[in-house]
């Protein structure tokens, strides 16, 4: 019974994976004897985020060597993720002395490390204790897997990314196609708001969003979506208010015990996966990410990416868009801007 139960959840897993990228993931299945040796680490791995993300990552046949750090705490979460009877080996570091160890020869470091918000707050109001954090972690990637992919989770993203950028570029290890801003879970909900509205399966939905992630940076694309269902133009201003202050929603839920941890463990695991795909060489792997484009006039942006062995193999462009959505690029790209001028500034101080 119980085995039957394990099987079909495994199974509902593996259908999620394949049917929520943004676009069309590699549907190639693998054994994990014909996979390379792929190491992801996971810094902040014993926070909300990380730790659900540490047993989704576990789950991962792609990845082989799982490293798990923290300032605090990973000692028991990787005791407790490792004895999940899975490919990778799971290891538990904390504390900064540890740090590079943790980080050597990662192929993927995804960063869900920092503080969230609490109602009220902006994500912006969390610059100034992230964007120290996120600092000192990439001087150390840079010197200790300095051709990672960088999957950056902390808030906020449209900072966050253009610091790291600066930080890499100025160890001289900067290279674009490998740095990303996480925005799978804005897709997520996206999915899963138009789902309900236009009365179609979930699994079958794609809904490409642009931007950045933040309130009206995040752009959800629904003159886009597939299946089409031709909503009303009322329906499809609520969808996207409601995708954009998807964040909100969840942290007002949460009172005061912090923001998105289990959606977003569920958009990180996706978006790391779709990376280790395209290291890998599976063909087709797209996702929306926030990537150094010239998509639009902005340094950073969120677009669909097309991943593959190098990291990002093709920023793609926005595609046609709706009058609303034409007037809510223009409406974010003044935020966007001071946002990502913002991190610039911080790193080079
Ligand atoms: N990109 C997105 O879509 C998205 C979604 C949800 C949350 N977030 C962001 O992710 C971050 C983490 O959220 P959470 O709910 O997991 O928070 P949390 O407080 O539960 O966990 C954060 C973890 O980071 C650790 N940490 C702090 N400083 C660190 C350092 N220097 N090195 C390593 N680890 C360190 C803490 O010890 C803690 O375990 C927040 O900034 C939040 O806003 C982003
Ligand atoms: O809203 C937040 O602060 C967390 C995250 O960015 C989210 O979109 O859930």
């Amino acid at each position: 019974m119980k085995a039957t139960m394990l099987r079909s959840a495994g199974a509902a897993l593996k259908r999620a994976s394949r049917s929520t990228s943004s676009c069309h993931l590699g549907r190639r299945s693998y054994s994990s004897e014909s996979q390379p040796e792929r190491k992801v680490a996971i810094l902040g791995a014993a926070g909300g985020i990380g730790q659900p993300l540490s047993l989704l990552m576990k789950l991962n046949p792609l990845v082989s060597s799982l490293s798990l750090y923290d300032i605090a705490g990973t000692p028991g979460v990787a005791a407790d993720v490792s004895h999940v009877n899975t490919r990778s080996q799971v290891k538990g570091f904390v504390g900064e002395e540890q740090l590079g160890e943790a980080l050597e020869g990662s192929d993927v470091v995804i960063i869900p490390a920092g503080v969230p918000r609490k109602p009220g707050m902006t994500r912006d109001d969390l610059f100034n204790i992230n964007a120290g954090i996120v600092k000192s972690l990439c001087v150390a990637i840079s010197k200790y897997c300095p051709s990672a992919l960088v999957n950056m989770i902390s808030n906020p993203v449209n900072s966050t990314v253009p610091i790291a950028a600066e930080v890499f570029k100025k160890a001289g290890i900067y290279d674009e196609k490998r740095l990303f801003g996480v925005t799978t879970l804005d897709v997520v909900r996206a999915k899963t708001f138009y789902a309900g509205k236009a009365n179609v399966p979930v699994e079958n939905v794609n809904v490409p969003v642009v931007g950045g992630h933040a309130g009206i940076t995040i752009l959800p694309l629904f003159s886009q979506a597939t299946p089409k269902a031709n909503l009303p133009n009322d329906e499809i201003k609520a969808l996207t208010k409601r995708t954009q202050d998807g964040g909100t929603e969840v942290v007002e839920a949460k009172a005061g015990k912090g923001s998105a941890t289990l959606s977003m463990a569920y958009a990180g695991a996706l978006f790391a996966d779709a990376c280790l795909k395209g290291l890998n060489g599976v063909p087709d792997v797209v996702e929306c990410s926030f990537v150094q484009s010239t998509v639009t006039e902005l340094p950073f942006f969120a677009s669909k990416v097309r991943l593959g062995k190098n990291g990002v193999e093709e920023v793609l462009g926005l595609g046609a868009l709706s009058d609303f959505e034409k007037e809510g690029l223009e409406s974010l790209k003044p935020e966007l801007l001071a946002s990502i001028q913002k991190g610039i500034k911080f790193a080079n101080q």
